[in-house]
């Protein structure tokens, strides 16, 4: 019997993952309604469709709701960080501590609180850098190649099934690697977010384009100070050149991209600025650290956000 993959979140990298993991694993997705019955056929299957490389591929998926029953061996969390615990709280009752948990989320804080929640199960993260957008409903776009790394979050989390679970990324096609740490790779990729993504908010341009305005040059030095000194408190020290070294090689090297946050803005939903600026200001004042250029980010973002007044 094929090994079976249950996904929470039927979003844009939820949806990649079903559709590239398909030919390899029996992919269940776990929604929150049942999906719109589609008019012309019996098939009531949840249909994706993936652009890949100037391809269009065509899936069909079995679904069920959070309230079904049958226990939950391997489960890939891809709600958005604001949801994930949520999420996760409300198939609670379909896992046991034999479940692997393989936590998607970008910036950081949802993953820690739920592998303290979830600490007698095998709880992991991955840390990736794949792109992938959901121009509408039932559509996917992989619309960049990247790297993920996978590993144990919880302390009843075997390394060996991070690299199940990386052998079965591979097989699928993505570039993946475990890793002992997956905190530093998440921290890592926080202040690539933290020093990224706000500033294509406030600018309302491309990753590449805030290199050349000037509200981005009279920031970053001193985001970067903000960042390296908490990196160095969470046991990740790096100085502040490498933080701002590797902003801008990040927005060098997605120029064109338009940021997660921007679209997530441009569509009106809610951002993940709370778990990324957002979370570096929580922990600066918990080590009461100085953040004013995190929180000036933070609140310039949630100015042009409808959703400002939800928390993280
Ligand atoms: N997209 C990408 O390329 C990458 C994404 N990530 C990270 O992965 C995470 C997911 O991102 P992305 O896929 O883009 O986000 P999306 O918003 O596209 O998808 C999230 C999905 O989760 C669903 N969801 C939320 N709460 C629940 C719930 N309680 N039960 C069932 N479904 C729920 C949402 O449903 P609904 O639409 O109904 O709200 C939505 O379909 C984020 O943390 C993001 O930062 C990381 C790297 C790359
Ligand atoms: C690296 C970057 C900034 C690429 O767009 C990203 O992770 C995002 O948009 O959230």
């Amino acid at each position: 019997m094929r090994h079976r993959i249950h996904i929470l979140g039927n979003g844009s990298l939820g949806g990649l993952l079903a559709c590239r993991l398909s030919p390899f694993v029996d992919v269940r997705m776990i929604l929150r309604s049942p999906p719109y019955p589609q008019s012309n056929t019996d098939d009531k299957r949840l249909p994706l469709t993936l652009d890949l490389a100037g391809e269009r591929q065509s899936w069909r998926f079995d679904w069920e709701t959070a309230d079904a029953a049958e226990p939950i061996s391997t489960l890939f969390l891809t709600t958005k960080s604001y949801s994930a615990l949520n999420a996760l709280d409300s198939i609670r009752h379909r896992l046991t501590p034999a479940s692997r948990i393989l936590l998607w989320q970008n910036g950081m804080g949802s993953q820690m609180q739920i592998a303290q929640e979830y600490a007698d199960m095998a709880v992991y993260a991955a840390s990736t850098t794949e792109g992938a957008n959901r121009p509408e409903d039932g559509r996917i776009v992989h619309a960049g190649h990247g790297q993920t790394w996978v590993g144990p979050l919880s302390a009843n989390a075997p390394f060996q099934e991070a690299q199940r679970l990386v052998d079965l990324l591979r097989e699928a096609g993505f570039s993946s690697e475990t890793t002992k740490d997956i905190r530093a790779q998440l921290w890592r990729k926080l202040s690539v977010n933290c020093g990224v993504n706000p500033f294509t908010v406030i600018l309302n341009c491309r990753n590449g384009d805030i290199l050349e305005h000037a509200y981005f040059q009279q920031r970053i030095d001193a985001l970067c100070e903000e960042l390296s000194a908490m990196l160095f408190v969470a046991g990740y020290g790096e100085p502040a050149a490498n933080v701002k070294a590797r902003i801008v090689a990040v927005a060098q090297g997605t120029a064109n991209n338009i940021s997660s946050m921007l679209q997530d803005v441009r569509a009106g939903r809610q951002t993940e600025i709370n778990a990324i600026n957002g979370f570096i200001c929580d922990y600066a004042d918990a080590h009461g650290q100085p953040h004013p250029v995190n929180s000036e980010l933070t609140a310039g973002v949630h100015a042009l956000s409808d959703h400002s007044g939800q928390s993280a």
